[in-house]
């Protein structure tokens, strides 16, 4: 009989799913035939090869503990090394289940395979083909009406967290803004919050080891930071709801930021064993004063809006009930003046800065590469990957 084997990751990030799928395929094979349950489970094991979505960490992590339970019950092995991230990962979801019995684990693996099965993600798929169809929505959306071009970060889902495809696709949006008919260039995002950051799982679903993803996003991260660095138009936050990361830091590039008085202002860097980022270790202080500044980049102390406009990072707060109406109809009427006056005088305020800013910004990106390797940073990664599986 095939025996279930603990498989060191070739590398940081195998997909959970390939390595799921492998190890389950072995397993199955070798599993003489058991009772009707036992059926049903192995049924709920081959549609999880069949599935076309990748279901995500948190659902890949949680399948891989109910099998676990349902196949050898209680968690049984030693805990992986703090740098073998996926088994660590693996292994955590499973002992997050405690003694719950084979059983009742197989019935709830079969019901959360049955959730995802094609039926159902037929439908979602279909639902969601539909949204795309409607909106021909990507995860940025870019629209450009009455003077204003808006780049709208729209994965509601996931609290507008920004992928890696998301950072290129703004980098463009404001390359193709910084030449358009529009006078101002405005962010915001779709749903309840603005933007929740960098998507945590961009570097533990990156293909390669973990130093090229670092070196990849330290590349990225400095390309994306540069594109606000150097944009001429007026650039103007409308702030919709919560904001994390690096939607905070690059606050401090925007020329105004109009904020909902339902946002909130955060950024955990010293909770994600990461730095700041987006050149707020220069413009935060510069705004704030070094004491606030170390109070949110450090001690990642959260602001409501009207701390965060009381220190300097918001221009102005607008009760949530008017804030979309408030906020777009000044827009547009600051869209109607002449823009290369608005464009000269962002100029003259702007270019003293650039080059320190550019500066600024490849050193935050190299001291941001070597964090991302830290055991701090995998840890407070891999925290937030398991943390749902844990419930
Ligand atoms: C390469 C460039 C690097 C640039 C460097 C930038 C650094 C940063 O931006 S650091 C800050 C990173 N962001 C965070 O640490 C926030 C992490 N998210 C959270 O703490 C919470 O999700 C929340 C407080 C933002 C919202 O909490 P809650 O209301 O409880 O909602 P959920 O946690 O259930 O979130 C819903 C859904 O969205 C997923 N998600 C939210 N934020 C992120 C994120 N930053 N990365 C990836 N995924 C995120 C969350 O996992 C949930 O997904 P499902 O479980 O699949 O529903």
């Amino acid at each position: 009989m095939a025996a279930m084997t603990w498989r060191p990751a070739r590398c940081w990030c195998p997909s959970l799913l390939q390595v799921f799928r492998f190890q389950v395929a072995q397993v199955h094979l070798g599993r003489p035939t058991m009772r009707a349950s036992q059926q049903d489970f192995e049924n709920a094991m081959n549609q999880v090869k069949l599935l076309k979505k990748d279901p995500g960490n948190q659902v890949k992590l949680k399948l891989y503990a109910l099998y676990k339970q349902a196949t050898d019950g209680p968690c049984n092995m030693p805990k992986p090394g703090v740098f073998d991230l996926v088994n660590k990962a693996k292994w955590e979801a499973w002992n997050a289940l405690g003694s719950l019995p084979k059983e009742t684990a197989r019935q709830n693996y079969v019901d959360l395979v049955s959730s995802l099965s094609p039926s159902s993600e037929a439908s979602s798929q279909g639902k969601h083909e539909a949204d795309e169809k409607v909106q021909g929505s990507k995860d940025i959306v870019v629209t450009s009406e009455d003077g204003i071009t808006k780049i709208v970060l729209n994965r509601p889902t996931k609290k507008n967290a920004i992928t890696f495809q998301m950072y290129q696709d703004i980098i463009l949006a404001l390359k193709n803004a910084s030449t358009d008919s529009s006078a101002i260039t405005a962010f915001t995002g779709t749903g309840d919050y603005y933007c929740s950051g960098n998507d945590l799982t961009n570097f533990t679903s990156a293909s390669g080891g973990k130093e090229e993803a670092a070196s990849r996003g330290a590349v990225v991260l400095r390309e994306f930071v540069n594109s606000f660095i150097d944009f001429p138009k007026p650039l103007v936050a409308v702030v919709n709801g919560p904001a994390v990361g690096i939607s905070v830091t690059l606050l401090g590039l925007f020329d105004a930021v109009y904020a909902s008085d339902k946002a909130t202002f955060h950024t955990p860097f010293s909770h994600l064993g990461q730095s700041p980022e987006a050149c707020s270790s220069y413009t935060f202080p510069k705004i704030m004063g070094s004491a606030k500044a170390t109070e949110m980049l450090l001690f990642g102390k959260k602001l409501t809006a009207r701390e965060a406009w009381a220190q300097g990072l918001v221009t102005e707060v607008f009760p949530e009930s008017t804030f979309e109406n408030e906020v777009w109809t000044r827009l547009k009427a600051y869209a109607k003046l002449p823009p290369n006056s608005m464009r000269i005088s962002k100029e003259l305020i702007r270019k003293n800065e650039k080059e320190k800013l550019h500066a600024i910004n490849a050193e935050e990106c190299t001291t941001l590469q070597a964090r991302w390797l830290s055991e701090e940073c995998i840890n407070a990664l891999m925290n937030f990957m398991s943390r749902k599986a844990k419930l």
